[in-house]
């Protein structure tokens, strides 16, 4: 078992280092505050593959494997969470087209998807429906060579600044049998965008509800069958969730950098913070739990990688994990600064706000360890550790 990196990742964390370097970090907290969205940075992310990392070569991809994927994520949400975060959803929706688009659709769409010059949003929770995901309303009916979409979308990140929609739609019958997943062009008829929310966090990228009025979709629109698409948004959400914990565990270690440079310059009581061993506990419990963190993470993308039959639990215990990790680290290295910690001036609360979320979206922790449980606990799985 090697845990080096490859010659090759570590070029891939190169580039993403200096990407994130140059034209991520020294924008990130202009971005917050001006609840902007840096769409031509995403496109220019896209010049440099980053919009299609996981997505095969033969669509047009990077075809690099998840764990590969999220090394290079890790370095990009170093330098700003929210954009980072943005970009995953934009490679998850885009390998969910890629690996059940038609190739019509494909035509059309994967070229622009996957150089970022079209984004792409993912559409599943509803007003109504959050952690229950297969109690989804939206319906998409056939007519003729097309389907009609009624319904609403809730908490859509990128709605309203993006040109594609993921959209799972109830075909059929009640529950996880009949939903059925969709292209939807962002800009087709009766799609209506609610405000941007006003959120805690992730302020770089913006998050509106979505309205469906007889919305008509070419048939060739559908991924895959009808019936199929709650698997496939559940198989999208596995390496969701690896990357939103990856973004976790980057803006984690860029605050404990942060941390620890403060804690060699500031002075107190006539030495540094650093020599107060207190703090250095502190700060090697940060380091301790983030590396944890980050070598579950990855062993959840060698998991995925490898279709392991347990990898769905894999990526539920390496984002429930991570995302505690990530928040409790980012939390302490507030602390570390005392009341520096708490003013704009500085990045840690911007770090503490963007991380929260990432224990409640693409699956609560509590539906985390609900599905870890589970799998544990079904007789056929057989042992998972
Ligand atoms: C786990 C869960 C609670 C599901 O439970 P139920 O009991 O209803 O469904 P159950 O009986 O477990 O399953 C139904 C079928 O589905 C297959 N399948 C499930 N997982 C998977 C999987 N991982 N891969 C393939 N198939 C899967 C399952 O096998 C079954 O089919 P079968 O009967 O066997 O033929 C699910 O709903 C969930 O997870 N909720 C969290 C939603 C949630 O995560 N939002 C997040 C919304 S997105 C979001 O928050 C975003 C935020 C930022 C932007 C991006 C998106």
């Amino acid at each position: 078992m090697n845990f080096n990196l490859t010659e090759d990742q570590q070029a891939f964390v190169d580039v993403a280092k200096q990407f994130a370097e140059q034209e991520l970090a020294p924008h990130a907290a202009q971005w917050d505050r001006d609840h902007h969205f840096p769409k031509d940075v995403i496109q220019k992310a896209g010049e440099l593959g980053f919009c299609s990392l996981y997505t095969p070569e033969d669509d047009g991809g990077m075809g690099l494997s998840r764990l590969d994927s999220s090394i290079i994520f890790e370095q990009l949400s170093m330098g700003c969470t929210a954009t980072t975060a943005m970009l995953t959803i934009h490679n998850m929706a885009t390998w969910m087209i890629a690996n059940w688009g038609t190739s019509d659709a494909k035509t059309e769409w994967m070229e622009h998807l996957v150089t970022g010059q079209k984004l792409a949003s993912y559409c599943l929770t509803e007003p109504g429906s959050g952690s229950d995901a297969a109690g989804l309303r939206t319906s998409a009916k056939k007519d003729g060579n097309e389907y009609v979409l009624n319904g609403s979308k809730m908490f859509i990140s990128g709605a309203g600044s993006t040109e594609v929609l993921v959209v799972m739609a109830r075909t059929g019958e009640a529950g996880p049998k009949g939903i059925s997943a969709f292209i939807v062009p962002a800009d087709a008829k009766g799609v209506i965008y609610g405000k941007a929310e006003e959120k805690m966090g992730w302020n770089a990228q913006p998050t509106r509800l979505i309205t469906f009025e007889d919305v008509r979709i070419p048939a060739h629109y559908l991924l895959g069958n009808e019936g199929e698409g709650f698997s496939f948004a559940m198989k999208g959400l596995d390496g969701g969730r690896i990357n939103i914990a990856t973004c976790s565990i980057g803006t984690a270690q860029q605050a404990l950098n942060t941390a620890r440079n403060y804690m060699l310059e500031r002075q107190q009581f006539g030495k540094p913070l650093a020599a107060f061993q207190a703090l250095q506990f502190k700060l090697a419990d940060m380091a301790t739990e983030l590396v944890a963190a980050r070598q579950l993470v990855r062993l959840a993308a060698f998991k995925l990688d490898q279709k392991d039959s347990e990898a769905t639990a894999y990526c539920a215990m390496a984002k429930r994990f991570a995302t505690d990790v990530g928040f409790q680290v980012c939390d302490q290295a507030l602390q570390l600064h005392g009341g520096y910690g708490y003013i704009k001036e500085y990045p840690l609360e911007r770090h503490f706000r963007d991380v929260r979320v990432h224990q409640i979206l693409e699956g609560t922790n509590e539906i985390m360890r609900l599905i870890i449980g589970r799998r544990l606990l079904d007789e056929a799985a057989g042992d998972i550790l």
